[in-house]
């Protein structure tokens, strides 16, 4: 009797405790995440600060996030300790799977970067640096940390952050995986390239000149019967050469919106590398905004043969009842210079000497390659807030494809800008690069810095575009991909998805009659 009656009194108490943890935890799922709030002199006088100040309420050094559960930190390592650049909420939803602001990166300018998702956890840096063996060092801030929550709440934290690891679905999962084809159940190893297709210049007729980049020039040839573009690089630019024949020669690299790849070699008489590609007609995007002017469906068939091309990019594909595999890949140098045109008036993506392939093989899952190195790279203009400021991390592919992203962003404004239809009646202004008229053609990194990042200012949109129909929709499409935090730009198979929204819906009519009745 008295052991059953122990039994009944240990079950009573445990329905209590559960019934006592569930009550917290469903008082703690409505309560709003409260974050530390700092900013340092620097970020107090910048325009970053009325950002991450409208990210929640802030009472003292204590921020109500009013959007996201999640709160961030960007620090300076000085000395090997982390110094608070600044703490905040999280200004768009985004995804922060750690309970602690764990950090172990090192960004340019030796800042980093950490999200959590506990209060005020951003107050209270773990900085593991890859190099040396793991360390816990706390910022000032720990004083008023998590002292104060009790072992209870602890285990109810514990529960509701694995709740949130099975349910959260962020904004950005699509950046992870997109699988066309299927996937199979083993990831398969992406290692692979497609045969080696070696040329021998002999074969070629080189015929004329169609453009000088950077590092090479590229010529108009007769191979095989067609004409092609082959790309020459001096014998110096091994490396550049490397890293963009080998994705060109990936697997299932075959895309509409990517030039098509014909073979690599090398001259005999200085030792130039060389690259034979398809020839696109009308040369670079800049060259062709600069030349003519389109109609919307013109500018419609651009924007949407760029993103779906980039959308191919970034996808990672296993096709079915084979083992090939195309890595994920981010292009890094997204410009109008580097997307050429065609003669059906789609856009192609090129030059892919700065890109970054997610590789996953020999037991090593998530193994980044950038043949050109682990450095900021790209066309100074088009380069994410993130980016210009260092804080890019430059070992996530995700974060480098939302690069890409805010560079797709400007594209897409930059093609807008010369479409007839939505200057209807006006004048259509003459081509400009992003930034351009804004900085009066003084774009240096200085100026960019100040004007996109401590400004938070972006490419003007003309102010009529809102009036149009589905030009709402249109404005919010570009500033969605150039948002100030990446986490909250889109993908780029959203900027498909929501081109394809936008259809043929704005029409030359539609947008006289409503612009100008
Ligand atoms: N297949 C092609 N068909 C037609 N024109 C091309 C082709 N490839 C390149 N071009 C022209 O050559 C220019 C330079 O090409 P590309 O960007 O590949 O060279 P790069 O040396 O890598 O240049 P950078 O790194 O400075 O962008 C392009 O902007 C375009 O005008």
């Amino acid at each position: 009797e008295q052991a059953v009656q122990k039994t009944k009194t240990k079950n009573s108490k445990c329905i209590f405790t559960n019934f006592f943890l569930l009550c917290l935890s469903s008082q703690l799922l409505h309560k709003k995440r409260h974050c530390v709030f700092h900013m340092d002199r620097v970020t107090t006088n910048s325009l970053k600060n009325q950002k991450y100040q409208a990210a929640g309420s802030v009472n003292g050094s204590v921020q109500v996030c009013e959007n996201t559960s999640c709160c961030v930190g960007y620090f300076q390592v000085l000395n090997s300790q982390p110094v608070v650049h600044f703490l905040a909420c999280a200004v768009a939803e985004t995804s922060c799977p750690d309970a602690t602001c764990r950090t172990h990166t090192l960004l340019r300018w030796n800042y980093t970067k950490c999200v959590c998702n506990t209060d005020l956890c951003n107050g209270n840096v773990t900085w593991m640096p890859d190099s040396e063996p793991p360390r816990q060092t706390h910022s000032h801030f720990t004083v008023i940390n998590v002292a104060v929550i009790s072992t209870g709440t602890l285990l109810v934290l514990c529960f509701l952050i694995a709740v949130a690891r099975w349910t959260c679905v962020s904004k950005n999962k699509g950046n992870q995986q997109v699988s066309t084809f299927n996937s199979s159940p083993s990831p398969l190893c992406s290692c692979q390239t497609t045969e080696p297709s070696d040329v021998d210049i002999g074969d070629i007729e080189l015929q004329q000149i169609l453009g000088h980049g950077s590092f090479s020039t590229i010529w108009q040839g007769k191979y095989q019967g067609s004409t092609v573009a082959v790309k020459v690089l001096p014998a110096a630019w091994k490396q550049k050469f490397t890293a963009e024949k080998e994705v060109y020669e990936l697997p299932l690299m075959k895309h509409a919106g990517i030039l098509h790849f014909l073979g690599t070699g090398r001259k005999k008489d200085d030792g130039g590398w060389f690259i034979v590609l398809q020839s696109a007609e009308c040369g670079s995007l800049c060259s062709f905004l600069r030349e003519r002017a389109l109609n919307w469906m013109q500018s419609l068939k651009m924007c949407r043969s760029l993103s779906q091309g980039l959308s191919y990019l970034h996808s990672d594909l296993h096709r079915l009842g084979t083992d090939m595999h195309k890595p994920p890949v981010a292009h890094r140098d997204l410009s109008s210079s580097n997307v050429l045109v065609k003669a059906d008036g789609t856009c192609v993506l090129c030059d892919f000497g700065s890109s970054t392939i997610l590789r996953s093989c020999s037991g090593r899952p998530n193994d980044l390659t950038t043949v050109m190195g682990q450095w900021q790279l790209g066309t100074l203009c088009y380069m994410a807030p993130e980016i210009l400021e260092g804080a890019v991390n430059l070992h996530s592919l995700c974060s480098l494809k939302q690069g890409d992203i805010y560079a797709l962003g400007l594209l897409l404004w930059e093609i807008w800008m010369r479409c007839s239809d939505l200057f209807d009646g006006h004048t259509v202004p003459q081509h400009r690069l992003p930034y351009e008229s804004e900085l009066e053609g003084n774009v240096t990194l200085e100026s960019l810095i100040m004007y996109v990042i401590n400004s938070v200012r972006r490419p003007s949109i003309p102010n009529h575009w809102k009036l149009l129909p589905q030009g709402s929709a249109l404005v919010e499409l570009l500033t969605d991909c150039w948002d100030f935090d990446p986490d909250a730009r889109l993908t780029a198979q959203c900027v498909v998805d929501r081109l394809d929204s936008l259809g043929s819906a704005v029409t030359p009519l539609l947008l006289h009659e409503r612009m100008f009745k």
